[in-house]
Order: C-alpha cells, then structure tokens, then sequence
C-alpha cells in the first residue's frame, strides 16, 4: 500500500456510537490491519448514532419497532456512505435485508452473562430485585428463582453499573464478552454457560456489507473466523425457525466435536414458570437437523410458549 493517499481510506467502517461498539470496530479495524498489512489510517470508523441508542427511558422490548440497532447503519450502507459495518450478532435482526450479508463474524469471545451483585444465582438474597431488560435473562431468574423479580434496566455497561450501585436493583446480568472488550474483567461472577446457556449469538461480533460489494466482502473473508461464523449462522437459522429474535425467552448453545456441531436450546415462558430444552447436532453445510430440532421444540411447547416469540406479536 505504498502509493495510497493516506487521506483516502480504504474501507469505511460503520459503527454505533457507544463505547462497547466502538471498541469492537477497533477489534474489527486491528484484525484488517493485521491481516492486510495496512496503516491503521486505512481503516475509517464512522460512528452512526442508531435509534436504539436514541431510547432511553424504556425497554427495548416494549417499543415494537424494529432495527433499532441497524436501520441507520443498513441505510449508509444502502447509500454507499460506508463499505461496511460492524454489529453485535446478538443484537442484530433475525431476518436481514436481501442487499446485505454477513460477511465476516471475529473469533466468538467468551459467551458467559456475568451476574453482578451476588456469587451466583442460588445466594441472591431471598427476594432479590434484579435488573433486566432481556426476555431470556429475566425468564431464566424467574424459572430458577421465583422469589426475585426482574426489573427493566438499561443504558451502557457503565450506566448499568451505576444504576446498581445507586441501588436501583441488587444485582444485573451483563455480557461477558462486552466487559471484556471494555477491560473491565473483574465485574461480576461468570455463570457456567452449560447451566445458564446464553443468547443466541452472544459474545459475536459480526461485519455486514453489500452482497454486490465484491471488493469489500474479498478484504472482509481475510478476518472471518469459520468456527464462529457456522455456530452463529447455526444459531441464528434455529432462532429464524423459531420466529424468534432477540426479545425471545430463548437460550441456546453451540459445542462443536470436529465438523459435527450440537446445539443446546431452551425455550421459556416470559414468566419464566415454564421451559423446555432440546438439542440437536449436524453439520454447518446443512441445516435440516436445525429444522428437526425446531419441529421438536414446536411439539413440545408448555402453555405461556407460543409459536411465536417475537415483537411482532405484541
Ligand atoms: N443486549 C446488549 C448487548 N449486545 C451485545 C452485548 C455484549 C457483547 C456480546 O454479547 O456480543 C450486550 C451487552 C450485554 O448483554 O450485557
């Protein structure tokens, strides 16, 4: 890259504004970098604020709007403002516009949620108030303890912390991957990730771009990571069959032993009374076992699952 203008990037990267996302499109332009012998200046962040980040005052879930973290970030791609962005695969939308495609998902962090405020969930005080904002966080507290109650909480990991220290709740969940892009490894216990299987998706950081984007999607390959890439394209086929997403009361998690991978699923009533759990295993170049394992879930669904689990239905 030796005749490059260093004021013209080559490849604009899309990202939300907040500090979890702009450290994670850092991780994204460091691993392009590495990998392609570039400057760092070759890499351009640009910070777009999403809608989601616009709400502060009310869970997510209750609002029924929907792409709330990547409708703006779709439309600069759309638009050609930026060749890429980079997304928390968690948080992103089960169904995708056509245009886009994931193409390149980073080394899948650690997937453990983290409990803040107590050692584990078994010595949270008889009771408890516990922050929550996620469906699937605030079903699985209430399905192992009905004593306690989930209450909405939101606001960046600093703000969270805040809250609980304010005493707005005595204990919250956070993502252990998220405090761990942001250094802040000593918060919280982890939970063991097979007694409380996390969130589809967790812990993945995923970069989308124009499927017609050829360029882009070649200097995207250099950084995909295929073990975490088939386990999220897995998971996120299951929650697509479920009609779930990410306000689903559902769990699941992927182990891998050679080409075969096994997934681990959960479903909850909100209230968390009720939860059925199978699994299923295949390979990643087809997904039909996926299909069976959700036909299996269907068939056993308790009263308070329903068919469908996402906003839409609200
Ligand atoms: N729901 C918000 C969100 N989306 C992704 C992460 C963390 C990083 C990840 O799981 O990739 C978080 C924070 C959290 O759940 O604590």
């Amino acid at each position: 890259m030796t005749d490059r203008n260093p004021d013209t990037p080559i490849l604009r990267l899309g990202t939300r504004r907040s500090p979890l996302a702009m450290a994670q499109a850092e991780e994204t332009r460091a691993r392009l970098c590495s990998a392609h012998g570039w400057e760092v200046s070759a890499v351009e962040l640009v910070p777009v604020l999403a809608s989601g980040d616009k709400i502060k005052d009310r869970p997510l879930a209750d609002i029924g709007g929907k792409a709330l973290w990547t409708k703006e970030l779709d439309a600069w791609l759309a638009e050609g403002r930026i060749d890429a962005a980079v997304h928390s695969m968690k948080d992103v939308e089960t169904f995708r516009p056509a245009e886009l495609c994931i193409a390149a998902i980073l080394p899948r962090a650690d997937i453990a949620d983290v409990l803040v405020g107590a050692s584990s969930i078994r010595s949270l005080p008889q009771g408890a108030v516990v922050g929550t904002s996620a469906p699937r966080r605030a079903a699985q507290l209430l399905n192992a303890r009905p004593d306690c109650k989930a209450v909405p909480i939101r606001g960046n990991v600093a703000t969270r912390l805040a809250k609980l220290q304010a005493g707005e709740a005595d204990a919250t969940f956070l993502a252990r991957a998220g405090l761990e892009r942001l250094g802040e490894t000593s918060v919280g216990t982890p939970l063991d990730p097979e007694e409380w299987l996390p969130a589809p998706a967790q812990a993945a950081i995923g970069i989308e771009c124009r499927v017609d984007d050829e360029e882009t999607r070649e200097l995207l390959a250099a950084i995909d990571h295929r073990e975490s890439h088939e386990a999220v394209l897995a998971e996120r086929a299951l929650l697509a069959r479920l009609s779930g997403d990410c306000h689903s009361p559902i769990a699941m998690l992927t182990s891998r032993d050679g080409d075969r991978l096994t997934i681990r699923c959960a479903l909850y009533s909100p209230d968390g009374t009720q939860r059925i759990e199978r699994s299923g295993h295949g390979t990643a170049d087809d997904h039909g076992w996926i299909e069976d394992l959700a036909r299996e879930l269907f068939a056993n669904l308790k009263p308070g699952m329903t068919p469908y689990f996402g906003l839409e239905r609200a």
